[in-house]
This record gives C-alpha cells, sequence and structure tokens, in this order.
C-alpha cells in the first residue's frame, strides 16, 4: 500500500478534480460513505467536532448520514471566524435544512457546552483538521483538542489525528487521542512516525476510487512492505538440491557472545539458505559444533574463512561480534573478499561506523546494514532521538550516502535503497526480547542465499519476522527468537510463488 504526503494527497485530488472532471463534492461523499462504515451502529450520541476545511466538509456529511440513521447528533463547528470551505457550506446548508443541532465556537465559555455533549456521548467524530494542517495550533484549537481528549470515550478520526502534521508526525501543539482513523485513499506519511501510535488509535485505510494513472503520477515511492511481500519467495523445485539454494557465511560470535552467533546461523538454516557455515570465534567453535546440527564450523583465524567468503553467496557479519580491533579485522576480511551480498548488523555496523570507506567502491549495491536505532545514531553521528523523529529520512539519507540497503530496526522498521522506502507493518513489542535481530540477520541471509535479491530479501525477511511474531502472540504472552526459529520454514510457505 502506497503512503503519501499531504502535497502528494493534494496533487492527486487536484488532478482527480480539475484533470480528469471528478466533482469534488461527490469525492467528499464517497469520502462520507466510507467512514460510516466505521461508526458503530449501537452507538447513539454522537458528537460531531468540525474546523473549517475540507475534513470538517468530510465530518459534516457524516453527521448527515447519522441524522438520517435516528441519531442524537450534536455539531460543532470551530472555524475561529474563518470561512468554511465551499463543499463544507454545502454540507452546512443541508443540515441547517434537516434541523440540525450546530453550534459555533467562539469563545472560551462555549467550551462548556462542547465540554458537557462530549461526556454525554459514546463517540467524537473528529473533523477538525486533516491533510490541511500546517502550522502551529492556537489555544482555541488546542483547548478544543483537550476538551475532546478530556471527556470523550471513544473517537474517530477522519483521516488523521486532529492536530497531527500529516508529514512528518509533528504534534502541533496538542493532538487529539483517537481510538481509530479512517485514512482516506492512503496512509498517511506521519503514521510512521516515532510517536504517532499514540494518537492514530487503529489506522484503516478506505479507498476513494481515484484511479490509479492519477496517484502513480505523483507516487514518492514510500510504500508499507505489504507491496511486494506477497507471493516474492522462489518455489522450491523439487529436483534442486542443496547447492541450488546458495553457500551461505555468518561470521557471528565473539569470546563475550554466544547466543548469537547460533540464532543468525540456525534462522539461515531454516529459512532454507542451502549450506551454511559459521565462522566464529576459536572458543566457540566446539560449543557451536554441539548445538548446530546442520552448519558447518570454522573460525576466524582459519585459512578456510577466507576460502568460503569468497565462494559465497551471500555472508551476514556481525552477531555477537565485540567493537574491538579483532572485529574491525573481521569485518575488513569480509568487504575485501567478497563481491556477493553482505548483511552487516550489531557491531559490524559498528565498527564501520568510524571506517565508512570500507563501504565504498563496490560494484553492486549489495550490503545491507540493519542497525537498530541506538546503531543508526552512532552511524550517522546525531542522536538516538534524532533517529526517532526523522526514521525515513535518516534511512533514506543513509542508504544514499554509503550506496547500502539500510533496515532501520524498531516500530514499523524502514527498509530503503535509496530510492524506494519500505515500511513495516508487522511485529509488536511481544517480540522484544534478545536475539530478535540476529534471528532477523539470519532470515534475511537466508533468503538472499536462495537467490532473492538483498532488497526484496530485506523486505521479506522484516515482514515475515514479524509476521511470525503477531501470529505468536496471539497465542504467546511473550515470542523470543528461538520461537520464531521454530516455525520459518512453516510459515514461508505462504510467501512462495
Ligand atoms: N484527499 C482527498 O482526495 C480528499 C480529502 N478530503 C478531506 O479533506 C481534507 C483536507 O482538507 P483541507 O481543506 O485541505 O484541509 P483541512 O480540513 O485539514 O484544514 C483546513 C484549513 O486549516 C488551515 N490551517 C492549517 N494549519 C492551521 C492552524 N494551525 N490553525 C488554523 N488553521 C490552520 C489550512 O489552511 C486549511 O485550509 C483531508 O484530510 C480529507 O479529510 C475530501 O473530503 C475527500 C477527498
Ligand atoms: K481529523
Amino acid at each position: 500500500m502506497k503512503i503519501v504526503t499531504p502535497d502528494a494527497m493534494r496533487k492527486i485530488e487536484d488532478e482527480y478534480i480539475n484533470g480528469y472532471g471528478m466533482d469534488s463534492f461527490a469525492l467528499m461523499e464517497t469520502a462520507v460513505i466510507s467512514i460510516m462504515k466505521h461508526v458503530n451502529i449501537k452507538d447513539r450520541n454522537i458528537v460531531v467536532v468540525c474546523g473549517f476545511g475540507n475534513n470538517a466538509g468530510d465530518a459534516l456529511g457524516v453527521a448527515r448520514h447519522l441524522i438520517v440513521l435516528h441519531k442524537i447528533v450534536k455539531i460543532f463547528i470551530c472555524s475561529n471566524g474563518r470561512e468554511l470551505s465551499r463543499d463544507c457550506i454545502k454540507n452546512m446548508n443541508i443540515l441547517y435544512k434537516m434541523n440540525a443541532s450546530i453550534e459555533f465556537i467562539r469563545k472560551t465559555e462555549d467550551l462548556n457546552s462542547l465540554n458537557k455533549s462530549i461526556s454525554e456521548s459514546d463517540v467524537v467524530i473528529d473533523g477538525l483538521f486533516g491533510t490541511g494542517l500546517s502550522r502551529q495550533l492556537d489555544t482555541y484549537y488546542t483547548d478544543i483538542i483537550k476538551s475532546i481528549n478530556t471527556y470523550s470515550k471513544y473517537v474517530l478520526s477522519i483521516d488523521i489525528p486532529s492536530g497531527m502534521n500529516g508529514e512528518n508526525g509533528y504534534i502541533m501543539g496538542e493532538c487529539v487521542k483517537a481510538n481509530k482513523t479512517v485514512a482516506l485513499q492512503f496512509y498517511k506519511k506521519c503514521f510512521f512516525c516515532d510517536k504517532a501510535k499514540n494518537y492514530t488509535g487503529d489506522v484503516v485505510v478506505e479507498s476513494l476510487g481515484i484511479p490509479k494513472e492519477i496517484s502513480e503520477k505523483y507516487d514518492e515511492k514510500v510504500y508499507t512492505s505489504d507491496e511486494i511481500t506477497d507471493k516474492i519467495l522462489p518455489k522450491r523445485n523439487k529436483y534442486s538440491h542443496k547447492g541450488t539454494f546458495g553457500r551461505t557465511t555468518i561470521a557471528a560470535g565473539s569470546e563475550k557472545y554466544t547466543g548469537a552467533a547460533y540464532i543468525a546461523a540456525q534462522a539461515a538454516v531454516k529459512t532454507g539458505a542451502g549450506l551454511v557455515t559459521l565462522a566464529t570465534s576459536k572458543e566457540q567453535v566446539p560449543i557451536m559444533q554441539s548445538k548446530l546440527a546442520e552448519a558447518m564450523i570454522c573460525d576466524y583465524e582459519d585459512k578456510y574463512f577466507v576460502e568460503i567468503i569468497k565462494k559465497s553467496n551471500v555472508v551476514a557479519c556481525g552477531p555477537g561480534l565485540d567493537s574491538n580491533d579483532s572485529s574491525l579485522k573481521i569485518v575488513e576480511e569480509v568487504i575485501t573478499n567478497s563481491e556477493c551480498p553482505i548483511v552487516f548488523d550489531a557491531d559490524a555496523i559498528n565498527v564501520l561506523s568510524a571506517h565508512k570507506e570500507l563501504l565504498f567502491g563496490r560494484k553492486e549495491k549489495n550490503i545491507v546494514l540493519t542497525p537498530h536505532p541506538g546503531e543508526m545514531a552512532r552511524f550517522c553521528g546525531c542522536s538516538i532521538e534524532d533517529v526517532n523523529n526523522k526514521r525515513i529520512e535518516i534511512a533514506k539519507n543513509t542508504a544514499i550516502e554509503t550506496n547500502c540497503i539500510i533496515v532501520l530496526k524498531g516500530y514499523n522498521t524502514v527498509i530503503t535503497d535509496g530510492e524506494k522506502i519500505f515500511i513495516n507493518t508487522t511485529g509488536s513489542s511481544a517480540m522484544a526480547s534478545g536475539g530478535m535481530g540476529d534471528c532477523l540477520t539470519g532470515i534475511v541471509t537466508g533468503l538472499i542465499s536462495q537467490g532473492l535479491d538483498p532488497f526484496k530479501a530485506s523486505v521479506l525477511g522484516v515482514y515475515i519476522h514479524g509476521f511470525i511474531g503477531d501470529s505468536l502472540s496471539k497465542q504467546m504472552y511473550s515470542v523470543t527468537a528461538t520461537d520464531i526459529i521454530n516455525k520459518i520454514s512453516l510459515y514461508l510457505k505462504e510467501f512462495e510463488s
């Protein structure tokens, strides 16, 4: 599914209306009908809070349908003296003809009536601002939003919770805390910003039937990951052999950390990588030999390590490494001896933060970096807060600067090659446990080894990792990396073409 900025949405809407001749009021009515699907039919007392633009126009249309359904509807128009949009006026005039209850909020005392109505209502329809919000809100509006947040039982926001900047998710003074947001036609970019989930509630997207030819013209190349994850895994031919599914090297583990190497290697095996070799520290070799039945094991010092890198279809490097000089040597060996895709994770990324030059000069864009926000911040030389505030931009810029694929982990993991951006929608806090990142590295690596290009493998890997976690968390309070590993192969079947 496409994700749009308010600017693109405006252009799309404008072209549909002015270029294709679609009637703007008909388009608004399409929005209204789709929003109506999300009003609980059992709710009787409904408050509709409107601003003065087309978001308010949508809300007034909803009010009209609710009155027809014999609901008790109280409408509050919060324009602060501004002129209402044309289609908003159209809906308001119809409502006047229907003798609807309409109050204007003009001064602070008018808030008493709003507060009382909201506290007596079952649901508030929030149509204050949508994609048009561009400036910081003054106290007139922040007070109204505070009233909604204080007195409401349930809020249904139209398009965007009012008060959130549709472009960057910034809270423009105050923001409605919705239980559900009905987004029109596309996801808005703000939904995927750091704190958006605290305000949007559940997000549903409703189509307005805008033709594809128009939306494709204003494609900003930002999508949710389900846009490409369906049926992208090559079918496993029954006459194939282990060589068909690639030779994979996992360079992971150190004296200090043991579990990570095991998890990454086992995840790659279970994802279907053909021949997996784990290169690890000398001390770990006997332990890993006893734990990993299907993978071969060598140590970093072994001359076989460089040989196997050269023969690999994909190398993963980083889980359980330490950020010391011997790790730098391992990272250098991996980069200088391979042309194949590489997935760098964890301390390998920390090492690369101080040696970005190692990433330059590759023929193909086939290095994947999978930082969490802390690693991303170190890599970019900024704060974690900066990363969290601008996840999409930071991931994209880093992908452009390094010519790598960036998988910026966290809630709504961002995957980008610098051109296209995919935002993952699977996964939850039930998966917040040690080893999850190592497991993801193994899955992405396992997918690349089977022939998927590194970018698609990253998008699918992140998606399936979260998808399994979501599935398991329906029955389990918390989900561990081992739980995911045990189910990968079962779930991957669903993604086979
Ligand atoms: N996209 C579509 O195809 C459709 C969208 N619909 C709905 O329309 C809104 C967008 O409507 P718009 O009139 O452009 O803007 P808003 O209603 O969000 O805002 C009104 C108005 O507010 C002004 N403004 C901006 N910042 C502030 C501020 N801080 N204080 C006061 N006023 C402010 C700004 O100038 C705007 O003009 C979209 O979200 C959908 O809900 C259609 O109904 C269906 C088609
Ligand atoms: K709204």
